[in-house]
This record gives C-alpha cells, sequence and structure tokens, in this order.
C-alpha cells in the first residue's frame, strides 16, 4: 500500500484504538457496590417537576437510581451509562428540583454552549464560565444572587485561581447541589480523550467537602473508572453501570458490492427523482480519498452530502458540522474525525463505508445514532481491502500485536451471523449470557431467522445451512504451503487460480497445487482466505522487504496443518458460509435484490422511523401523515433559525411523529397529549406555530358538515387508541348479534377481552352503544355519580367500583370511562358533540354542563383524569412498537448494584388505572436578558433566569 493513502485521521484514532476493553482481565472494582432500597421509587412531586420542566414521564431506573442518592444522601456517584440514556437529567435534575444550582465540568465548549441554549429554551436558567468567555462579571454576579440552576465550567475556569475563589464564594451564599463531572473518562490517561486539567479536579472534593460528586461518561473499562475515583477523590461512591444495550439500534453488515451507489441504494428512498436518506446519517469511510470518492458518486445522484475530514480546513469543518445539526445537510461522509461535540440527538442512519478498526471504534461511532430513543439504523459494509488497510496501519503503528486482535474480532463481528446486537453488548460485557429481552428485528441476523432457509436460496447449502468448505479449505491451504508461507494473500490466490502473472516462478507452475482453483473467482479466494483466518487455520507474521519495507503474511496455523493432515476420508470442513461467501453464493432462484431476497440478511429490515407505531392506516393516510411531518420538520427547521438554535432544540422528531399523526388543533390539546418531551416551555414558544401548520394542512373534518365521529378519531385519534385486527373481528360479529356475551361465545374468548376490544373501538369512534355493552342509562348514572363523589379525580378503578353497588362490574366502568374520553378529546377539539345523535346522545354529564362545549370544571377534572388513563396506554403500545430503554436496561443490564424498582404499571394490575393529578402547567416568569455568558449569544427572548 502507498503511504500517500494514508490520512491523519486515521492514524490518529489508531492511536486510541488499543485501550483495553472492560474485557481486560484481572480488572476488578475499587468500590463494592452498595444494595439499592428498592422502595425507593419517585414521589409525585419528583414526577412533576419532571414532566413539567423536562417533558418525561418517567425516569429511567439508574436516573432515579443516582438522583435519590444526590438528593437524599448526598452521595457521590460514578456513572457508566451508555450514549442516549439521559445522563444529563442526572446532573439537570436535582438543581432544578431543589432550587439550588449545580456545577458542570465538561471538556467542550461547544456541547456545554448547546446545553445551555437547550436548558434556556426549556426555561431552565444555566449559564457558562470558561478562560476563554469575556464580560463574565454580571454573569457571576447573577450567578451569587443564585439567579442560575446549572452553570457550566470549562475544567480549566473551575481549578483556576479565579475559579476557586468564585467556587468558595457560591459554597458561601449559595447552596451547590451537586458537582457534575461530564465525560469523566478525560481524568484518566488510560481515557481515549485524556486532557490533563481534568486531572486537576480532585481539588474540587477537598474545596468543597460537602458537596457530592457525580462522574458520568458513557465509555470507560475498568481501569479508566477507578481512576476516576482515585483522582477525582470520590468518598464510597454508588456505582451505577447501565450496560451497552443500545435497544433502539437495527444492525446489519454486508460485504461492499461492486456499486457504491448499489450498495447504498437499498438504504435510500427517492422522492421528486432526488435519491436520499430516511433523516439525518453520518457515513464513516476509512480514508479521506474515499470521504472524496463517496461524496462524488453521491452527488452526481443528486443526494445532498458534504465531506468531512482532518485535511479540511477548521473553518470548513466548523460550517460543515453547523449545516449538519441545523438540518441543513442530511448527510455527512466523514472520516473518524467526525467524532467529538456531536450533540445531534436525531441522527437516524450511520453508516460504514469500510470497516471500523475495532469493535471499540465501532461502537463509539454508531453510538451517535437514534441517542433520542428512536429506532435507526447502524449498517456496515466491509471488504478484504479493508481489512488490509487496517492491517497496513497496525504494521506502522505501536502495540501492533493488541491492536490486530482488536481488528480480528471487528472482522469476527462483520462476518458473524449470529445477533449482532448480543456480539456488542456481550463484548463489551465480558459475558456471553445474557438476559437482554430478544428481539427478532434488532438486526440483519435475526430478522434473516424468520426469513427462508439459505439452502432454499443457495446452491451447495444444505437443510441445516451448512457449506462444505472442504475442497477449498485444502486448495488454499495447500497453495499456502507450496509457497512457503512467505505471501500475503494476493500471491496464493493468483497461485491457487493458475495465474499467468510473472510473479509466480516458473518452477511454482509444476505445483500439484497449481491452478487448482482456476474455475472460481478472484472475490471467491478471497473470501475462503478471510473465512480461513476467521476460522484460525491461519497465522500471521511479519516480512521485511529488502528495502525494510515490512508487510504481513500468512502461513498455515497449527489447526490449519491439523485439518489438512487429516486423511481425506475423515476430513470434513461443514460450516455455515459467513456473510461475505453467501453472496458470492450462486442464488436458486432469480430473485430482484439483497433485500427482498429472501434470507440475504437487510439492511433495510428495521422498523420505519417514521412508521413505528401499529395503525390501521390506509396509504393514503399514511402519505398524509408523512407528508405533514415534513412540512412540521420545514416549520422546525424555519424556528429553530429564527431563535438561532438547533431544530432539534424546538422539537425532537418523535414530537413532530406525534402531532402529525394525532393532529391536535389547539394548544390545550397538544398539552394533553403529554407527549414524551415536550415541555411546558416548549409548548408555549413554539406550539402555536407548530399547530398552525397542522391546521392549515389538514382538512377541517371537525367542521365538515357531514362528518361523522369515527371520521374525525380518524383524522384526530385520541393519543393511544387504536384498532387492532382482533377488535375489528369482534365488532364484526357484535354488529350483528348485539351481545357482548356472544361474541366471547363465538370467538372463544374471555368476556374481559371482548370488553376490551369494543372499549378500545369506541375510543376510535366506532358507533357503540353503551346500553348494548350492557350499560343502562341508570348504570351509567351510577357510575358517574360515584366518580363525582371520588371529588372527580379518578385515581383507579377500584375506589369507583367500591362507590357503586356490587352489580356494577368493571368491564361497565371502563365502557363510562371511554364514553367520557371521547367527549374530553372533542371538547379539546372544538367539536360541538351535541351534534352527534349516536352515540354521545347518551352521555349524562351534558345535562349539567355550563361550559360552551358542555363541561364544568369539576367534570373537566374528571375528563383530565381520564385522559391520564390513556397515557397509560400509550405507553403500553410504545412499548410494544418502540424497544424501550427502560424496560430493556432494567432487565439487561448488570449492573454492580440493582436497579430500584420501576413504579408498577397499574394497568398490568387491573383494574388500577394511573393515578393522576390535573395537568400541570407551570407559569415561569422569564426575565428577558441577552446572554453574558458563553460564546454563544441566546436570543434575547431566550435568556430568562430563575427569579
Ligand atoms: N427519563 C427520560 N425519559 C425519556 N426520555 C429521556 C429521559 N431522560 C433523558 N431522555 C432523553 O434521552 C435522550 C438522551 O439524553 P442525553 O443527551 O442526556 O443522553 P446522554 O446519556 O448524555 O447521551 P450521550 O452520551 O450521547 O451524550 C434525550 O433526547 C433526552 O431527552
Amino acid at each position: 500500500m502507498e503511504m500517500d493513502s494514508l490520512d491523519d485521521d486515521l492514524l490518529n484514532a489508531f492511536a486510541t484504538q488499543w485501550e483495553p476493553t472492560a474485557l481486560e482481565s484481572g480488572s476488578q472494582n475499587v468500590v463494592k457496590s452498595q444494595a439499592t432500597d428498592k422502595s425507593d421509587v419517585p414521589d409525585s412531586k419528583s414526577l412533576e417537576v419532571l414532566m413539567t420542566k423536562f417533558g418525561h414521564r418517567q425516569f429511567r431506573p439508574y436516573q432515579w437510581q443516582i438522583i435519590s442518592s444526590i438528593l437524599k444522601h448526598k452521595r457521590d456517584n460514578c456513572a457508566i451509562m451508555t450514549t442516549g440514556y439521559g445522563k444529563s437529567l442526572c446532573y439537570q435534575f436535582p438543581a432544578v428540583f431543589s432550587g439550588g444550582v449545580t456545577l458542570v465540568i465538561s471538556p467542550l465548549i461547544s456541547l456545554m454552549e448547546d446545553q445551555v441554549l437547550s436548558l434556556t429554551i426549556a426555561n431552565i436558567p444555566a449559564c457558562l464560565l470558561g478562560t476563554a468567555q469575556k464580560n463574565t462579571a454580571q454573569t457571576i454576579a447573577d450567578i451569587l444572587k443564585n439567579k442560575f440552576s446549572l452553570v457550566y465550567l470549562t475544567p480549566e475556569f473551575c481549578t483556576g485561581e479565579f475559579g476557586i475563589s468564585l467556587l468558595k464564594d457560591m459554597n458561601s451564599s449559595l447552596q451547590i447541589t451537586l458537582i457534575a463531572v461530564d465525560e469523566a473518562h478525560c481524568v484518566s490517561s488510560w481515557g481515549h480523550d485524556f486532557r490533563h486539567s481534568y486531572r486537576q479536579l480532585g481539588m474540587l472534593k477537598t474545596l468543597l467537602p460537602e458537596v457530592p460528586v457525580l462522574a458520568v461518561t458513557a465509555t470507560a473499562t475498568e481501569r479508566v473508572k477507578n481512576d476516576i475515583i482515585k483522582s477525582l477523590k470520590l468518598l464510597n461512591p454508588q456505582l451505577v453501570g447501565t450496560g451497552f444495550d443500545r435497544p433502539n439500534l437495527y444492525y446489519a453488515a454486508r460485504p461492499k458490492g461492486s456499486s457504491l451507489f448499489d450498495d447504498l441504494k437499498p438504504l435510500m428512498t427517492r422522492k421528486n427523482g432526488k435519491w436520499g436518506f430516511d433523516g439525518s446519517t453520518i457515513i464513516y469511510c476509512i480514508t479521506r480519498k474515499d470521504t472524496a470518492n463517496l461524496s462524488e458518486v453521491l452527488q452526481n445522484h443528486q443526494v445532498s452530502c458534504l465531506p468531512y475530514h482532518a485535511g479540511l480546513s477548521l473553518a470548513v469543518r466548523k460550517e460543515t458540522h453547523e449545516q449538519f445539526v441545523k438540518d441543513k445537510i442530511p448527510v455527512i461522509i466523514a472520516t473518524i474525525a467526525f467524532g467529538m461535540g456531536i450533540d445531534k440527538p436525531d441522527i437516524r442512519n450511520v453508516i460504514h463505508y469500510g470497516s471500523s478498526g475495532s469493535i471499540e471504534s465501532y461502537y463509539q461511532e454508531v453510538g451517535r445514532a437514534g441517542r433520542d430513543g428512536l429506532p435507526s439504523k447502524c449498517v456496515a459494509f466491509f471488504s478484504s481491502q479493508d481489512f488490509a488497510t487496517h492491517g497496513f496501519l497496525i504494521e506502522k503503528g505501536q502495540n501492533s500485536n493488541r491492536r490486530a486482535e482488536l481488528l480480528s474480532t471487528m472482522k469476527q463481528y462483520l462476518n458473524s451471523r449470529k445477533c449482532r446486537r448480543a456480539f456488542l453488548v456481550s463484548y463489551f460485557e465480558g459475558k456471553a449470557d445474557l438476559s437482554m429481552p430478544e428481539r427478532s428485528d434488532c438486526c440483519d441476523n435475526c430478522l434473516a431467522k424468520t426469513a427462508p432457509s439459505d439452502q432454499s436460496i443457495y446452491e451447495g447449502v444444505d437443510e441445516r445451512d451448512f457449506y462444505d468448505f472442504t475442497e477449498d479449505a485444502v486448495k488454499y491451504l495447500s497453495a499456502i504451503s507450496a509457497l512457503g508461507g512467505k505471501y500475503g494473500h494476493g500471491m496464493y490466490i493468483m497461485f491457487v487460480r493458475g495465474s499467468k502473472s510473472s510473479k509466480i516462478p516458473d518452477r511454482l507452475r509444476s505445483h500439484p497445487s497449481f491452478g487448482t482453483g482456476k474455475n472460481k473467482s478472484d472475490d471467491w479466494w478471497k473470501a475462503i482466505a478471510n473465512f480461513l483466518d476467521l476460522k484460525h487455520y491461519l497465522k500471521q507474521a511479519k516480512s521485511k522487504t529488502a528495502s525494510s519495507f515490512s508487510f504481513s503474511v500468512f502461513d498455515v496455523s497449527d489447526e490449519g496443518l491439523k485439518f489438512l493432515n487429516t486423511p481425506p476420508d475423515s476430513r470434513k470442513l461443514l460450516e455455515q458460509p459467513t456473510l461475505g461467501i453467501l453472496h458470492l453464493l450462486k442464488k436458486r432462484q432469480t430473485t430482484s435484490g439483497w433485500i427482498s431476497s429472501g434470507k440475504a440478511p437487510s439492511v433495510s429490515g428495521t422498523v420505519d422511523v417514521v412508521d413505528f407505531a401499529k395503525t390501521e392506516e390506509t396509504h393514503q393516510e399514511v402519505d398524509e401523515r408523512l407528508q405533514l411531518l415534513r412540512l412540521l420538520k420545514n416549520a422546525r427547521s424555519q424556528l429553530a433559525r429564527s431563535n438561532d438554535c438547533m431544530p432539534y432544540m424546538v422539537a425532537s422528531d418523535f414530537i413532530l411523529m406525534e402531532m402529525a399523526r394525532h393532529k391536535p388543533r389547539h394548544l390545550d390539546q397538544l398539552r394533553g397529549m403529554k407527549i414524551e418531551g415536550l415541555t411546558e416551555a416548549r409548548i408555549e414558544k413554539f406550539g402555536h406555530q407548530l399547530l398552525e401548520v397542522i391546521k392549515n394542512n389538514t382538512a377541517d373534518v371537525c367542521k365538515s358538515s357531514n362528518r361523522t365521529l369515527l371520521d374525525i378519531l380518524k383524522v384526530h385519534p385520541i393519543p393511544g387508541a387504536k384498532v387492532v385486527s382482533s377488535s375489528s373481528i369482534s365488532y364484526e360479529y357484535f354488529t350483528s348479534c348485539k351481545s357482548v356475551d356472544q361474541v366471547a361465545a363465538k370467538r372463544n374468548l374471555a368476556l374481559s377481552t371482548v370488553f376490551g376490544h369494543l372499549v378500545s373501538l369506541l375510543k376510535c369512534g366506532y358507533p357503540i352503544k353503551l346500553e348494548d355493552l350492557g350499560v343502562s342509562s341508570a348504570t351509567k348514572q351510577t357510575i358517574l355519580e360515584a366518580i363525582r363523589k371520588l371529588g372527580g379525580v379518578v385515581a383507579e378503578l377500584t375506589p369507583i367500583k367500591a362507590q357503586c353497588p356490587d352489580d356494577v362490574t368493571y368491564d361497565q366502568i371502563k365502557c363510562v370511562c371511554a364514553y367520557l374520553h371521547v367527549r374530553k378529546h372533542l371538547k379539546d377539539l372544538g367539536v360541538q358533540f351535541e351534534d352527534f345523535d349516536e352515540p354521545l346522545e347518551e352521555l349524562p354529564l351534558e345535562e349539567s354542563c355550563d361550559s360552551e362545549a358542555g363541561f364544568d370544571d369539576h367534570e373537566d377534572s374528571l375528563l383530565s383524569a381520564l385522559v391520564d388513563q390513556m397515557e397509560q396506554q400509550i405507553t403500553e403500545d410504545k412499548k410494544q412498537s418502540l424497544p424501550n430503554l427502560r424496560e430493556i436496561n432494567q432487565s439487561a443490564s448488570k449492573a454492580p448494584e440493582e436497579a430500584p424498582p420501576l413504579k408498577k404499571s397499574k394497568l398490568d394490575d387491573e383494574p388500577r388505572v394511573e393515578t393522576l393529578g390535573p395537568t400541570n402547567e407551570v407559569s415561569m416568569a422569564s426575565e428577558v436578558k441577552s446572554s453574558q455568558s458563553g460564546k454563544k449569544k441566546l436570543p434575547a427572548w431566550l435568556m430568562n433566569k430563575r427569579v
């Protein structure tokens, strides 16, 4: 290989790749973890603050474990939390909740600026102090007046003389709730981003001994973890580790084909004649030259993309980075120089066009995908040339043995036919028995299990999906022996294929192994060489040319010799083909491509990012929804531009997807949806403009004269309400017999199941009369009266039941609740539900209405309560449609301590309903002030402080 094809990016990367992993032998925790108090669940006030200020319904298990230990016990913590788990909440919440101030130390100014901006948008006052910051006097005065909940500091600032004196002043006049050290691995010289100034941070513990310290990072080996604890002088810290599972990521790998564009095509869609990826995409290449080639190819196909590598000027790189984060450029084609400082949560695809040098690098790079928890794809294309490139670099650098080992594991990962998610997790967790819930769609290999067998697609594969490699293995190993094991694969392949090249000495042409494999292609033999290497039938050594140029040679290993020396009748090498080989096998049938062709593992097999909720939408409805989503995204970009912030700070993809699905028309309705991540501050600042997009782009079915309830709820569904096929079947039966008992008998289902079906259909607007469900007008009145007696707040079904005569059933109560819910929803939509003869005329609440839409305050709170019942349903639905971090990590992670139990989902225990209170609207005074901290100037209206 030529030296000029090497990049600094690559060389730099290699300097960091051989950091020992968690598998490192002999590593031990320095501090034993303490048992967690399982009864420690978040109280309602914490949940209220979580919802209103951060837009989250629940804490993820380890978040609460950390937060609670800080707030209740002022305990130090060292937390290794996987990317996207939500580290920032762990240090942001304590200050917001307690009214104190948290100091956050972070290594990158740009990341701190982004966080300050995000917090400011969320009406959480925050500022940044660094040695390079100007005009800090006013900021410091405001800090000492307790106007900020979060103060971000560079390590240099807080360990400098001025910083130390400020910290002392703060400590004497304010309540410092916490010191958070973000990216704590920078403390350790064993870590991959060592920062000298981080090493000084241990003085904080001496300076402020009463203040708990939280050290957080996404990656730390045992050694780094121990170093963090020691350097920061943490006292009996609680150790938290979330594990390495990223359940929302879909992994796939595939050998590169002959056309770069054809390889990538299955991952793209074509809109208005232009190819593009769905959502923000990073494509990693090994060399700068590759980024340039790939950019050119994609640009020729009108894909909007830009290259990024260390060879570009700083200004160009900054501009490209910014365009990407601001959604102006959807695709970046980069070397691994594009890494640190990418805080974009909604990257939907991380593609590697060329293998990474190690699993560590790969995991870190794909870690950038789906930090918002939404499904995202990580697809790697590889070739033997990639390994040769890395091999060359390994030879040139230090620690070549360790690095060669890391590369070999990466090769195994790419060629693996087993679950890739499990491969990655077990690699980092150092054990094979993982207790993660399985998902059939987490990777190409798992998806392939449900597809037709290899045998049905490829020639030469037997019923166990094995291929007989014996003959070719013997041919190749014999060729290596014939050439004395002194060459690289190129030479052996020429030899086995009977090449006429003058590189092969004439005397060898008469060797019986010469040309034995001439009927097979170059690619085939490369794949065989790779296969034999993975099987450890080959051993690698270094050789030098006369001019001292060092290169890799391959010889037959002891294992390979054992195979070669086995008598032919008992020698067999039957194995499942690696991916590289599979794609070279002849197909039995003509298929249209590797995505749709049966078992060939698909890179696009993951759940559609914008379509993960199960619905019964027609194609037209899906198109309309996606069109609306696009318009909402455009509006988000515009709002971000006019407010000088990033689009994801205005609203996450998930918020826009929910809005496109449910099409709320009023702020109250939007608020009532309680969408994950939609804080009150976001609703106030951006809700109106986003709702305008919906109003202007959806037919106002609510106002059309001949609309039915079904029509309205189809366009504006109640969050969480959906029709599933089993409910539809029950409904078919029910419309003819009008008896729940008969439907249950006919379908051989429990009565409560059929009730469940019909109640869910009621919430979708199906014309089902309460009376037909066995709820007479009198029963309905009784149930409503019972709810009123309970103060109008529905906490659980049990108390309602207790207020009713014994003959009133839970199913009847659920039916009445569903009716009330529909009414509440119509009210939010501004629909005059009196217009509907059926089935709403029967609702007794109407009789006592005095508001325009027919509800008094008392009933409003009653109805609000019911909304939360639906929310619980949404949560349940999401669990099924979207991998749930909370749920998965709870059982999968092997943290030193057990996670506290989740607040039990009350729907699990029918007949309970989620407890709720009236919607918490926080109206926070926001003081308009221009930014005096940080480099990034905040728009005036965004500057707010605690008052
Ligand atoms: N309790 C929660 N419920 C739902 N979403 C949450 C919760 N906590 C955090 N999130 C969301 O998770 C995403 C990731 O959070 P955050 O940026 O803090 O992750 P991180 O652990 O710092 O990741 P990284 O290592 O990539 O910086 C954000 O979109 C955040 O809003």
